[in-house]
């Protein structure tokens, strides 16, 4: 089976569970291939065939970890899981390659760059200053109660600044203090909206902030200090 035919076997069986598990998060298929908004676009190469097959399989790993999360396995299905898991390790293992050579989180044409760190956060907009998108935090997201984990959601926003205090052709920036305040409970399984935006650049100083939004109501809010590397820094 090809991975295409993999996501959409995938999104079948999402269907039949949706409606069961949609405030949970499960069984939605991830939306890695909705266009990118022109400042969050490809930095992949034309012909890098890996590019669409490594996507859907990361898709495939969200959904995976939504399940896990959610699943009450019998001790066979564990042992099982547990042994394919580790057939998976050992051949990968060795497929192991320098930072600069990796595909997990530097994909950034697909939403959500390739990784699986923080929630596929979908681009809709873009400007030199500012980002609007959309999120869904997945079951595996859960703090407890239904809400977001309070440690998922600085991480989120730091993904979404991080590539905002960097984008536009700026040079390369890292995260001096990212200070985020919690407004009211973020929901699992809940599409999200999400604005972030420069205040202000000077010098080397970049402050950008972001808020998270369910319909109307403020979730959390963040600032962020971005300081541009100097040549040499790391
Ligand atoms: C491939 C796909 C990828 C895709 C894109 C990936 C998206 C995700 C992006 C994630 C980004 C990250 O998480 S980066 C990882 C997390 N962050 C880090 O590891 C950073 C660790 N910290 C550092 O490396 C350093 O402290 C720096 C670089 C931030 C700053 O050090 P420095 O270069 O020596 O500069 P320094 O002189 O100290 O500070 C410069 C100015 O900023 C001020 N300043 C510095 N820190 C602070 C602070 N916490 N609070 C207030 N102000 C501060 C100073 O007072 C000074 O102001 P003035 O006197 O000039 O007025």
């Amino acid at each position: 089976m090809t991975p295409r035919e993999n996501v959409r076997n995938a999104d079948e069986i999402s269907t039949v569970i949706r409606d069961d598990n949609a405030m949970l998060g499960l069984g939605i298929p991830e939306r890695h291939d909705v266009p990118v908004a022109e400042s969050w676009a490809a930095l992949v190469k034309p012909g890098d065939e890996n590019s669409t097959e490594y996507g859907d399989m990361i898709a495939q790993l969200r959904d995976f970890l939504n399940y896990v999360t959610a699943a009450r396995p019998d001790s066979d299905t564990v042992a099982a899981l547990r042994d394919d898991l580790e057939r998976w390790g050992r051949r990968l293992a060795p497929m192991a390659v320098p930072e600069r050579d990796q595909m997990f989180g530097h994909l950034r044409d697909l939403h959500g760059r390739g990784q699986t760190m923080s929630p596929t956060f979908v681009a809709t907009e873009a400007d030199r200053d500012n980002v609007w998108g959309t999120v869904r935090f997945g079951r595996y997201f859960l703090g407890g109660n239904g809400a977001v984990h309070g440690g998922a959601i600085p991480l989120f926003f730091d993904e979404v600044l991080g590539r905002l205090a960097n984008s536009s052709g700026r040079r390369h920036s890292r995260t001096a203090y990212l200070n985020t305040d919690y407004r009211s409970v973020t929901p699992v399984g809940v599409d999200l909206t999400v604005h972030g935006w420069f205040v202000s650049e000077e010098g080397r100083k970049r402050v950008l902030r972001a808020e998270l939004r369910s319909g109307d109501v403020v979730c959390a809010e963040a600032e962020g200090l971005f300081v541009r590397l100097n040549p040499g820094q790391p």
